[in-house]
């Protein structure tokens, strides 16, 4: 039998079944995950083989698909790496307001090449455009465009007024999306009014889970309609985290690509080398500078975390 895991509470795990029912399930034996260490073997979002137990409604893991993709975190625990927040992520919406808080470009950066180290395409979502005088919403097409040329969409809506609500759902519709975004933004707002019924349809998951354990560390999957669905990761205001080697970095800016191939030195870091083909760019126009400063801070990070 096959499944698709809806939530983790580390121990056990809520499965709905091809066939639509919901089951608890647990793990047998030991599963190795490729390479990495740990302290998850089975994360929200993977498809898995079960069989059924004795027991109504309860099941083993047997075999978990490939993976698509997925996002990890540290571990806490010593004896392991990392921890799979969530697996086979279709789209990561990353909600963002220019004003009332205003998000830095340094933050949709960073989660920009997290997305794109874990190969999980991203769509922004500028919020709040009630807010937006004229020039606000002048400077927010300039800021679309310039995202719009290195390759990410972008949509614009007000969750407040219900505007832009139809092509969000248009978007979302048959796809697992990550929806994430700095506190304040309207992450809540937006998707109570875009699934009403929200705690409607978790109950139904919850009546499966332990009162009064909460699991805050483990990301939840909400089925918000047909084979579509929405990850939340409490505390996760970014991607969780990924050790990038500082000349790998720049593969991960879409728009430096072509101008890296053409670098002088195959290990350039694109700062001050002679013969650098992105710091051309930079100064001829062709790579915004917003980027290039977000890229130079998080090579800085970089520096300061070894
Ligand atoms: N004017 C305006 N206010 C909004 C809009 N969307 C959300 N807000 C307000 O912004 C504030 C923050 O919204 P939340 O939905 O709590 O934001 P969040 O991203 O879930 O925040 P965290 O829970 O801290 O991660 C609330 O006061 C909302 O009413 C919008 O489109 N326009
Ligand atoms: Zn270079």
């Amino acid at each position: 039998m096959k499944g698709l895991v809806l939530k983790s509470t580390g121990s056990w795990y809520v499965v709905r079944k091809e066939d639509g029912g919901l089951l608890r399930a647990r793990l047998r034996g030991k599963f190795k995950n490729k390479g990495l260490k740990l302290s998850n073997p089975v994360a929200v979002g993977d498809h898995v083989t079960l069989e059924l137990e004795g027991e109504e409604g309860s099941a083993v893991i047997t075999e978990i698909a490939k993976r698509q993709n997925h996002i990890i975190r540290k571990s806490i625990h010593k004896t392991a790496h990392a921890h799979i927040i969530a697996s086979n992520i279709d789209l990561a919406f990353l909600v963002v307001t220019l004003v009332s808080p205003r998000t830095s470009f340094g933050f949709i950066d960073r989660f920009l090449i997290t997305a794109e180290a874990y190969h999980i395409p991203v769509t922004l979502l500028f919020n709040k455009i009630d807010l937006y005088d004229e020039d606000t919403l002048k400077y927010q097409e300039r800021v679309r465009k310039m995202y719009k040329q290195i390759g990410y969409d972008s949509l614009v809506c007000s969750a407040a007024e219900g505007i832009g609500m139809e092509e969000i759902k248009q978007l979302l519709d048959k796809k697992v999306t990550l929806f994430s975004g700095h506190s304040g933004v309207g992450k809540s707002t937006l998707v109570n009014v875009l699934v009403p019924d929200l705690d409607l349809k978790t109950t139904e998951i919850s009546a499966f889970s332990d009162k009064g354990v909460h699991t805050t560390t483990f990301a939840e999957m909400f089925e918000i309609g047909p084979e579509t669905y929405l990850i939340d990761t409490p505390g996760i205001k970014e991607l969780g985290i990924v050790d990038i080697p500082k000349e790998e970095l720049g593969g991960l800016f879409p728009e430096f690509r072509p101008f890296m191939a053409e670098c002088r030195f195959n290990n350039c870091l694109h700062v001050k080398e002679p013969g650098c083909k992105v710091l051309e760019a930079v100064e001829a126009g062709k790579i915004s500078l917003t980027r290039y400063d977000s890229y130079k801070s998080i090579l800085e990070d970089e520096d300061n975390r070894r």
